[in-house]
């Protein structure tokens, strides 16, 4: 990595504003999958460690500029203290006289937890204001939120303008794994394309079509590719005006000698739930009232085959409805077979199949689980991120 990380400069007894993407599951108020904050661990510790007076920020959700009750960072602060066995303080601001009031009663080594950025309009819009605002909390700006890299927000760009700003040991860590895959693959590499939708994923297919020997595509977002190849789908998620470049990607894959997997066959069900009827279809038989909500046996064999004959895979998005157990099996299996893969160098990108992964308990069986949805998806696309590109070169 060609950018300053928190080792190569000295925050022992500064303020750091720390950014990390705390963007986390929650039901009922309480954090449902940790995983993002566990990864945030190391640059926490390390700060404490140092003396440092932490000062973490982070957005939850998407409330638009407004104060969303709902998403209120509190909850997070109770496993983050729960995690560290310390006390972790919250504010109810990010910015501001309160702010700055609770940042001065930190000592060193002590964690506040500032209010969720996106309450501001200014953070999505970039404020330079805002920004400025952020940064009179601190001396030391700490990008550690790779999940978020891939916005130019306040708090993950703007704020860089204002202070010495380095990256945090696991965006560090992101970079350095994700940029080794693609730039200098082990073969055969396997790329596993997941998710609802063709349009999130636009970029990435077109990028690891120049790359991959094998690209595998499961989830919603494969029935566009299968009514592409002149199949009926009944009522799965399909993007008809995608049609075309579904069929561009195809024909592609072939020129470049990349092996495409689309389902041979699927799991329908009468209803989105769990309470649905559900079939084994072939991929030539989906009835016309029923709706594809994961792929199939024969599927799932031969994607567990080619996982396991990879030297790399990497894998973003759920191979069908793995939230709702009656459709999780494809995207259990994917995970299971990269588990069983002993020699296969697995990266997990993507919130959702990093969800997954941890779901089935399998987490600690994978090489690399990106913290990054959109921002390992761009990074996969070969997007710079500005959240990295506004930190301190070395
Ligand atoms: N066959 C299907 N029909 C409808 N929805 C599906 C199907 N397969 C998967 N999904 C849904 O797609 C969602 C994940 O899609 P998304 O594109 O957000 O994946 P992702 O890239 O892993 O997400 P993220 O950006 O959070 O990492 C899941 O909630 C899953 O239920
Ligand atoms: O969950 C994510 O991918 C990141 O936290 C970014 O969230 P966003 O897509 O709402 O910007």
């Amino acid at each position: 990595m060609n950018k300053k990380s928190i080792k190569d400069i000295d925050v022992r007894g500064k303020r750091v504003f720390c950014r990390v993407d705390f963007n986390v599951p929650m039901e009922n108020g309480n954090v449902t999958d940790d995983t993002r904050i566990r990864a945030a661990l190391p640059t926490i510790e390390y700060l404490i460690g140092q003396g440092a007076k932490v000062i973490l920020a982070s957005h939850l959700g998407r409330p638009k500029g407004k104060v969303v009750e709902e998403l209120r960072l509190t909850p997070v602060a109770k496993r983050l203290s729960e995690l560290l066995s310390k006390n972790v303080a919250k504010s109810n601001e990010a910015y501001g006289d309160i702010a700055k009031s609770e940042v001065e009663k930190l000592g060193e080594g002590d964690i506040l937890l500032l209010e969720n950025v996106r309450f501001y309009p200014g953070e999505e819009k970039n404020d330079p204001e805002l920004a400025k605002s952020f940064s009179e909390l601190a001396d030391v700006y700490v990008n550690d939120a790779f999940g978020a890299a891939h916005r130019a927000h306040a708090s993950t760009e703007g704020i860089a303008k204002h202070l010495p700003a380095v990256a945090g040991l696991l965006m560090e860590k992101e970079l350095d794994v994700l940029g080794k895959a693609l730039s200098n693959p082990d073969r055969p590499f396997t790329a596993i394309i997941g998710g609802a939708k063709v349009k999130d994923k636009i970029g990435v297919i077109e990028n690891l079509l120049d790359k991959v020997d094998n690209l595998i595509i499961g989830g919603g977002l494969g029935y566009t590719f299968v009514k592409a190849k002149g199949y009926e789908i009944g009522k799965s998620l399909l993007e008809a005006d995608k049609i075309d470049l579904a069929n561009s990607f195809m024909q592609k894959a072939e020129e470049k000698g990349v092996k495409f997997y689309l389902p041979v066959d699927v799991v329908v069900a009468d209803d989105f739930s769990n309470d649905a009827n559900i079939k084994e279809v072939a991929i030539d038989s989906i009835p016309a009232d029923w709706e594809a909500l994961d792929i199939g046996p024969k599927t799932r064999e031969t994607y567990a085959d080619v996982i396991k004959s990879s030297k790399l895979v990497i894998w973003n998005g759920p191979m069908g409805v793995f939230e709702l157990e009656k459709f999780a099996n494809g995207t259990k299996r994917v995970a299971e077979a990269l588990a069983e893969a002993g020699d296969t160098y697995s990266v997990i990108g993507g919130g959702d199949s990093a969800a997954a992964v941890e779901k089935f308990h399998l987490a600690d069986k994978m090489s690399h689980i990106s913290t990054g949805g959109g921002a390992s998806l761009e990074f996969m696309e070969g997007k710079q991120l500005p959240g990295v590109v506004a930190l301190n070169d070395k």
